[in-house]
């Protein structure tokens, strides 16, 4: 299938956003009307820009409010359809996209809107150019795709048809049985968006909130799944309106549009390099500047972890309990999480994977007899490597074995993303990794509003949550700056949380508050509650089971450490508890500031 984007989804000039798109790898582009006005560029130099990077111009749009107005009104229409035909031959585009009316010139009639489109029918003809009629969500009289149909089989012309809009078809609910009736030709264009399901006005839902495909709510699959059933051979091509992607670099953001495109293709059963299976997270690296790496030596210790392993050549200490390993790599910069080993039931594969979905790989660093890791990089700079036995040879064993405090693995990983990178984070490890994004959830933090997402592979066994303030963070100093961390799991958890206590851990008290409102909310047995409250161990609850969990203090400027328990399945993480956690780790960072 042929792969298009609408220039309006990019940032920048016109050239900006076609160098991008053909970079990217999008056959075709969409020309938003406003992007060719502002351009220096004349139409004839907009297609040869086109044809020297390998794009056709599929679509001119959009043209507004045509149809089902009075004689003057259509007249004038006629006119300015006729130059808008001139600008479109220059460019070497013979769609244009013509949108239902919301001018108040409009009447009702559809009898009246399927003539005069019938007459702008002719007239795109004789230039060897076709309409393509698109009902706007909030369109005045035309906003449903079945009734702009009504009105194209009425215009009855062989170059009137539909374009249809995922958004606009799905914002509002409608039956997509009917798509299935619409003979293929007279779909002249698909234009795909996703959504995240909102309740708010459908103009500002579509013009602020769209999303690429494979990162909201919209079920594109079926969506596209029932339009291709027509027979429909035209491109696949991305129109969305995104507050955040309208300022993000272009090039990035046509990569990220690319991904979601072969995501959702390989989800309609297209041929793709198939994710091997995830079975764990094999380790978590810490990049540590030098001093605190004798803090984490300390926290780990106290945890029950031991160094028990050191790096043939590098400056990297393997630290594990059970299947929880942690590196420390004193790279010398800020401590933060730099890698996440994820192991795959085949690397080589995965990393072919990674690469055809456009993942940045990262170079290779090893030495003859090393462990040879493919990397690839995520969007918020994270490397993922891909991992299956035989790495941990590349490490000397130290002679040390872990005390142990009941940790058996990990269960999640916690990334704050960059605010522009939310929604590209979860389709990259969607597509790049296979895994399966939850529904995002929202919660009130001392310091803004916070979205998580968590994305999972189908067994659990691997889980990145993701994590972003809802709008760029502000002067005010927050509690602690985009926090990140690792949770590992015990079987145990109040045993755990009882033996790091008496071995010295950070780990971060709660206020008496909480517990007394657990009390009220929830209501766990005496004796639990009276322990979860000795030990700081925070409680949560879904329909599925039950978690116990706890944390260290935040070691170096952003890091920290969790303890975690699911019993029963819950599926969680534990949100309603994050802004406790948070405040909790603001209150002791004030305290050391001013002790
Ligand atoms: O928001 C709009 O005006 C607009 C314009 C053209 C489209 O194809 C569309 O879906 C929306
Ligand atoms: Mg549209």
């Amino acid at each position: 299938m042929r792969r298009g984007i609408a220039t309006v989804c990019l940032s920048g000039t016109l050239e900006d956003k076609l160098t991008a798109a053909a970079a990217a790898g999008f056959d075709g582009v969409e020309i938003f009307e406003n992007d060719l006005i502002v351009s220096p560029l004349s139409p004839a130099e907009v297609r040869r820009r086109c044809d020297d990077l390998g794009l056709s111009v599929d679509l001119y749009q959009p043209f507004r409010d045509f149809e089902a107005v009075p004689p003057p009104v259509f007249e004038a229409n006629l006119r300015r359809a006729e130059r808008k035909f001139d600008v479109m031959e220059q460019l070497g585009a013979d769609t244009m996209l013509v949108c239902s009316s919301v001018s108040p010139d409009a009447v009702d009639d559809d009898d009246l809107a399927a003539e005069q489109l019938h007459t702008l029918g002719v007239r795109a003809a004789q230039r060897g150019m076709r309409i393509a009629y698109e009902a706007l969500a909030w369109g005045r009289f035309v906003d449903t795709y079945d009734h702009s149909w009504r009105i194209v089989r009425r215009a009855d012309h062989p170059a009137v048809g539909l374009c249809l809009d995922s958004f606009h078809v799905l914002s509002r609910g409608s039956d997509l049985a009917l798509i299935r009736t619409i003979p293929g030709e007279k779909i002249f264009f698909l234009q795909l968006a996703d959504a995240p399901r909102l309740h708010m006005d459908v103009l500002q839902w579509s013009r602020h909130h769209r999303l690429f495909p494979g990162q909201g709510a919209f079920d594109l699959t079926a969506f596209v799944g029932h339009v291709l059933a027509t027979g429909y051979s035209g491109p696949l091509s991305l129109e969305v309106f995104n507050d955040v992607f309208r300022q993000a670099d272009p090039g990035r953001a046509a990569v990220d549009a690319m991904r979601s495109l072969l995501g959702l293709e390989e989800s309609l059963g297209e041929p793709a390099i198939a994710a091997p299976e995830l079975t764990g997270h094999a380790f978590t690296e810490l990049a540590v500047d030098e001093s605190t790496v004798p803090q984490l030596a300390a926290a780990l210790t106290a945890m029950g972890f031991a160094h028990t392993g050191q790096h043939r050549s590098k400056p990297v200490q393997l630290w594990t309990q059970g299947e929880a390993r942690v590196l420390l790599n004193a790279t010398g910069g800020p401590t933060e999480i730099s890698a996440l080993g994820v192991e795959s039931a085949d690397p080589a594969r995965s990393a072919e994977r990674a690469e055809s979905f456009h993942a940045p790989v990262l170079p290779r660093e090893h030495r003859a007899g090393e462990a040879d890791l493919s990397a690839v990089a995520a969007p918020d700079g994270t490397a993922v490597f891909f991992c299956r036995d035989g790495w941990l040879s590349d490490f000397t064993p130290t002679g040390s074995s872990a005390a142990g405090a009941g940790l058996l693995g990990t269960d999640h990983v916690s990334l704050s993303q960059p605010f522009d990178n939310f929604d590209e984070a979860a389709l990259f490890y969607r597509t790049v990794l296979g895994l399966q994004p939850e529904m995002p959830t929202e919660f009130a933090a001392p310091f803004g509003l916070i979205r998580s997402r968590a994305v999972t592979n189908p067994a659990n066994r691997v889980r990145i949550a993701l994590n972003v303030a809802l709008l760029r963070r502000g002067e005010w100093a927050p509690g602690v700056p985009d926090p990140q961390h690792i949770a590992f799991t015990s079987d145990d958890v109040l045993a755990t949380a009882k033996a790091m206590h008496a071995a010295g851990a950070p780990l971060l008290e709660i206020p008496a508050n909480y517990y007394d409102d657990l009390d009220a909310r929830l209501a766990p047995p005496p004796d639990l509650l009276a322990a979860l409250r000795e030990y700081s161990v925070l409680y949560d609850r879904d329909e599925h089971g039950e978690f116990l969990h706890f944390y260290t203090e935040v070691l170096g400027s952003r890091v920290f450490f969790e303890v975690v328990q699911r019993i029963g399945g819950y599926r969680g993480y534990g949100a309603a508890n994050a802004p406790v956690r948070m405040a909790a780790h603001r209150r002791l960072r004030l305290a050391r500031q001013s002790g």
